[in-house]
């Protein structure tokens, strides 16, 4: 096929950066433009991998190998698939315009997106046929999709030179971003991913729900109320270990638009896992911070202090939360306390 200008190749990113993805097509088309096409690229290869290995319908001997040869997949222009459903179907058949715009990324940049996608499909694939046990595979696995995506973005940063090189050794600290934000959606998913046709995929460690139920499905059950939410506050009480990471990787941005598109969806997470916990409509329906809240977000966002008295505002409102439940959940405590570290 002939290569399309390079303008239509990217408008054909754009406008599926803008389908498939709803919180983090904003921030990334506000990035500075020497990173915007990159990032945007990287966020569609990454979400090609995923489509792959969300979907039910492809089988394991197909859908291993798949994950990880997709880093090669990514410089074949003849490449596209017929999966996924919803936008990601016209994202897996048209994907060689995706292709096409990678291939005329920076080398620098080709080559990291490049080497996290070898490693995320690697990631993806072990945990195919293993599930989430212990509290160490939960964060080995939300380091494979997510904490890799902070590593990424971080070499990403140095790249430009939009930030120091100081950030092409900062892995420790990008992974916890990464694990902060999954692990929020994985809590928030609850009810979504467990009613997933054909078959659900869940990643809540069993070495904590295991403490509260004998099947993940008990906790839809009113009878099961109390143990459900324990368990929902155990994992919230977890996913906080991360924040005081993120609050220290995002205290080292020096460009305002970097610092926007990195703490806009920490903000949305801390918030996201105040309205959580100790909330059981996690179990019933869709928890999710009201658009006013998150547009308030969007505009306000500017520098550290912004971000201090957002994680504040979060922070404090899950900090009584836990305040209120010392007596009865034995968590709560841990809690109040890391919450509180963050004000
Ligand atoms: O299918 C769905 O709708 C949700 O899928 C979830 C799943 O399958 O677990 C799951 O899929 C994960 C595998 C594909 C990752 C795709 C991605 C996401 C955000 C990006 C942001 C910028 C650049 C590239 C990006 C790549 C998912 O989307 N989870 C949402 C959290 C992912 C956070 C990634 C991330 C990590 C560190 C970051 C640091 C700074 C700014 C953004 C960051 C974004
Ligand atoms: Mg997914
Ligand atoms: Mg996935």
């Amino acid at each position: 096929a002939k290569v399309l200008p390079k303008d239509e190749n990217l408008a054909f990113c754009y406008s599926m950066l803008n389908r498939v993805s709803r919180s983090f097509a904003v921030v990334i088309q506000r990035l500075p433009p020497e990173l915007r096409d990159a990032v945007c690229i990287f966020y569609l290869v990454l979400r090609a991998l995923d489509t792959v290995e969300d979907d039910m319908a492809i089988k394991a001997d197909v859908k291993l190998p798949l994950l990880r040869a997709f880093h090669e997949k990514i410089y074949d222009r003849s490449w596209s698939m017929n999966c996924g459903y919803g936008a990601y179907v016209d994202l897996m058949k048209r994907y060689p315009l995706v292709t096409d715009a990678f291939l005329q990324l920076k080398p620098g940049y080709q080559k990291v997106i490049a080497d996290i996608t070898h490693r995320m499909g690697d990631g993806m694939a072990e945990f195919i046929e293993k599930e989430v046990v212990t509290v160490r595979d939960y964060d080995l696995y939300c380091h494979y999709v997510a904490g890799l995506v902070g590593i990424g973005l971080c070499q990403l940063f140095a790249s430009s030179q939009l930030e120091s090189e100081d950030f092409y050794k900062m892995e420790d600290l990008a992974n916890h971003m990464g694990l902060f934000l999954q692990k929020t959606n994985i809590i928030r998913d609850y009810l979504e991913d467990i009613n997933e046709e054909p078959a659900p995929r869940m990643f809540w460690p069993r070495e904590i729900w295991g403490k509260y139920a004998k099947k993940l499905d008990d906790f839809k059950g009113p009878e099961n109320a109390q143990q459900a939410i324990g368990c929902l506050n155990e994992l919230v009480t977890d996913a906080l270990r991360h924040a005081p990471y993120c609050l220290q990787y995002m205290a080292k941005l020096r460009n305002p638009d970097i610092f926007r598109f990195c703490a806009i969806p920490q903000v949305m997470a801390i918030g996201t896992l105040a309205l959580c916990y100790d909330n059981h409509k996690v179990f019933t329906g869709v928890v999710k911070m009201r658009r006013g809240e998150t547009a308030k977000y969007v505009q306000l966002l500017g520098n550290m202090g912004d971000l201090f008295r957002a994680f504040d505002l979060f922070a404090g409102r899950l900090a009584s939360k836990a305040a209120r439940l010392q007596q009865t959940d034995q968590h709560a405590q841990t809690a109040h306390e890391r919450a509180a570290e963050l004000q």
